[in-house]
């Protein structure tokens, strides 16, 4: 499939039976279906997968000792005595085993041995406790082993997601508008973080195999030199089938992903709650369903090509195994007749390389698994790089706790990989106790601004500073921790009603309650179950949906509960009703500026409401082409009287869109009269 394409196959192109293609390795078919959507074509969870159909085994043993390194790094950091122990453990029963097979070559020379069988069997009665003695302790050993490697994977998983949250909750918020970092901390987060316990799994598995591996050969090569070889002989055949028979299904699934994430998101359409009422609407059911059973039936049949295809090279793989075991025993046999091997020393090499045998095929399947899983564990390892680099700068001071003035200077300030500034030689002043406001249509740079004067972001060029200190010098968290503020897209938190607008531990209930009486979310939290103890997410059970407007009046308590020095609002009032709309801006303007002193900065495109404002900045393609009191901006007839203009003409008949002159209504539909003078123009 070509992704990010849309392709629609003609009619008679596909299958007779209406199914997806059949390719016999399960790889794109000829007869696709389905136009393929964007979303499709966003494929981080499977960034990989050219690499890894691509993946020979020599790439992939170099690369283990890499991987191994980092595995084994990060499960030390979980915790070092699991880490040790699994090592550990793995090595003891691998000595193990060894001992248990040189033990049976003891065993088997003495029952060989001339002589009466009682006497025979005397003799190797201290081999063969030995044997079973070495054979219970490794199987002890290895079940401890299983234990502690399973309890260092949770551990591990918790080290990888704790440190990479650490990393994300502190990297600079622009961060998160560079597409190439955000895609990176998507594949970290929901692929990356997973496959770190699994390489620390896959890790010790290849240690576990490698360690079985070297056991046998050890043995062997004590035994007799010629022994080597032949293991070598005896097991590359049964390697070869298992790696095989792996990377046949990884080819597949590799092959699938695209198929795969379809019936994922198929089956999100039809179970999600969001999109539960247009299936229903548009009785979209049965055509979602039908989608669904058409790529569910071609991975049925991949996969069933598949377990033929794998069954056949495991035959192929057995069959070469047979033919390579007659050869060892020829030559065991031959080395036996010409008496170049005793008897219980070619017994105990059937025994090594049998055991040899299983220990590679374990070792082959662990490395391919780890190579993948490394390559993912990679993804993560390079984005915790890549967000410490983006950390902000140690800063030396703590934010002032109050201000008398805020001076934006001059600022310029660019969007990642983007040539046009947001903001273009801003310089905006903010004094204490003010209500200032920003307007200016869609994309002007009211939002950037504000998010500067929060803190979100640093300016390319000039300063933020309050009362001289530049906000450059001064630690990110303790500057936030003075300001407030109610955003333009606000967070729906899927907590409870007091904890959407506390935040904190810090409850205090009489500012909750003053919170919500001025921001309107009293008469919310009212008609809730449980009050204020309401968990606000109906995903849950128990709990409650708000509409856009009560998120809201949420959104605005949390930013008055919030006993900060500047309050930032924008777009406070978007989906208010006139009603709460007309009563939050009292309490902005009134109860917050005048009452308790703190400074409010006001984005919103209802200019009725900035009269009030003591100052209004104008803003346009990211300059401040207009300032002043409503009036003196009335006065000027420029930009901001053309707006204002506008909206009031939409209220007052009276009132010219273009320059606040009486005039027509605004808003008007074309007339019959006025088509038809256009048409015949
Ligand atoms: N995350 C971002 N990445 C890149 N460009 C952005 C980003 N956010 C905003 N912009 C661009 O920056 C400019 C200013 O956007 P901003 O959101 O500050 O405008 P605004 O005045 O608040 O608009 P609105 O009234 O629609 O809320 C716009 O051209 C916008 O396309």
């Amino acid at each position: 499939m070509t992704h990010g394409t849309r392709r629609t196959a003609p009619p008679d192109d596909g299958p007779a039976n209406g199914e997806e293609g059949s390719s016999p390795d399960g790889s794109a078919p000829d007869g696709e279906q389905h136009e393929t959507p964007p979303a499709l074509a966003t494929r981080w969870w499977r960034t990989h997968d050219d690499e890894l159909a691509s993946a020979r085994w020599t790439g992939m043993v170099r690369r283990l000792p890499t991987l191994v390194g980092q595995a084994v790094r990060l499960a030390w950091t979980a915790s070092p005595l699991d880490t040790a122990a699994t090592i550990a453990l793995n090595l003891a029963a691998g000595v193990f085993t060894a001992i248990a097979l040189v033990a049976t070559a003891g065993v088997l020379e003495e029952l060989f041995a001339s002589g009466p069988t009682p006497d025979r069997v005397r003799a190797a009665a201290p081999s063969l406790i030995l044997v079973a003695g070495s054979a219970a302790l490794r199987g002890a050993l290895s079940s401890a082993a299983g234990w502690t490697q399973s309890r260092l994977e949770p551990q591990v998983e918790r080290i990888a997601e704790l440190r990479l949250l650490r990393l994300t909750g502190r990297i600079d918020l622009v961060a998160f508008d560079d597409p190439a970092f955000h895609d990176a901390a998507h594949r970290a987060r929901l692929r990356g973080i997973r496959e770190a316990q699994y390489v620390v799994s896959h890790t010790v598995n290849v240690l576990t195999g490698v360690t079985g591996l070297v056991s046998a050969a050890g043995v062997l090569g004590v035994l007799h030199p010629v022994l080597l070889p032949l293991l070598l002989l005896a097991v590359l055949p049964e390697g070869w089938a298992a790696g095989r028979a792996a990377r046949m299904r990884h080819a597949l699934l590799v092959a699938l992903s695209d198929r795969h994430r379809r019936k994922w998101m198929i089956s999100d359409l039809l179970a999600e709650r969001e999109t539960a009422a247009e299936v229903r609407s548009f009785t979209m059911r049965d055509l979602l369903l039908d989608d669904f059973d058409r790529v569910a039936r071609y991975e049925r049949d991949a996969h069933l090509r598949l377990a033929r295809r794998q069954a056949l090279v495991r035959a192929g793989g057995e069959a070469a195994t047979g033919a390579a075991t007659v050869v060892v025993y020829v030559a065991l046999a031959t080395l036996l007749v010409t008496g170049g091997m005793p008897l219980a020393v070619a017994g105990t090499a059937v025994i090594a390389i049998r055991s040899g045998q299983s220990a590679l095929a374990s070792t082959i399947v662990a490395i391919n698994s780890c190579y993948e899983s490394g390559l993912y564990f990679n993804d993560y390892v390079e984005f915790c790089a890549s967000a410490r680099a983006h950390l902000p700068a140690p800063a030396s001071l703590t934010a002032p706790a109050e201000f008398d003035r805020i001076s934006v200077e001059d600022v310029v300030f660019h969007y990642p990989g983007q040539d046009t500034p947001a903001l273009d030689g801003v310089t905006v002043e903010i004094r204490r106790g003010e209500v200032i406001a920003l307007v200016g249509e869609n994309g002007s740079g009211k939002t950037t601004l504000s998010k500067l004067l929060a803190g979100l972001y640093s300016p390319r060029s000039g300063r933020v500073c309050w009362d001289g200190t530049d906000l450059a010098d001064v630690d990110p968290d303790t500057l936030r921790d003075r300001i407030a503020v109610i955003a333009q897209d606000h967070t729906h938190w899927p907590m409870t009603a007091r904890r959407n607008v506390v935040m904190s531990n810090d409850d205090d209930p009489a500012r909750l309650e003053r919170a919500a009486a001025l921001s309107g979310a009293d008469a919310v939290v009212a008609e809730l179950p449980h009050g204020w103890q309401t968990l606000l997410d109906r995903r849950f059970a128990d709990g409650h949906e708000l509409s856009g407007g009560q998120w809201q009046r949420v959104a605005a308590a949390r930013g008055f509960y919030r006993d900060a020095p500047l309050l930032i609002c924008d777009e406070p009032t978007a989906a208010l009703d006139a009603r709460a709309e007309h009563r939050l801006f009292e309490s902005i303007g009134r109860h917050v500026a005048a009452d308790s002193g703190r400074t409010v900065v006001l984005i919103t495109h209802r200019l009725a409401s900035v009269r009030l404002a003591d100052r209004i900045y104008v803003l346009d393609h990211g300059r401040v082409i207009e300032q002043g009191t409503h009036e003196e901006l009335m006065r000027q007839g420029g930009h901001y009287a053309s707006l204002y203009g506008l909206q009031a003409s939409a209220y007052h008949a009276d009132i010219d869109p273009a320059g606040g002159r009486p005039a027509a209504p605004s808003v008007t539909r074309p007339s019959a009269h006025h088509e038809r003078t256009d048409s015949s123009a």
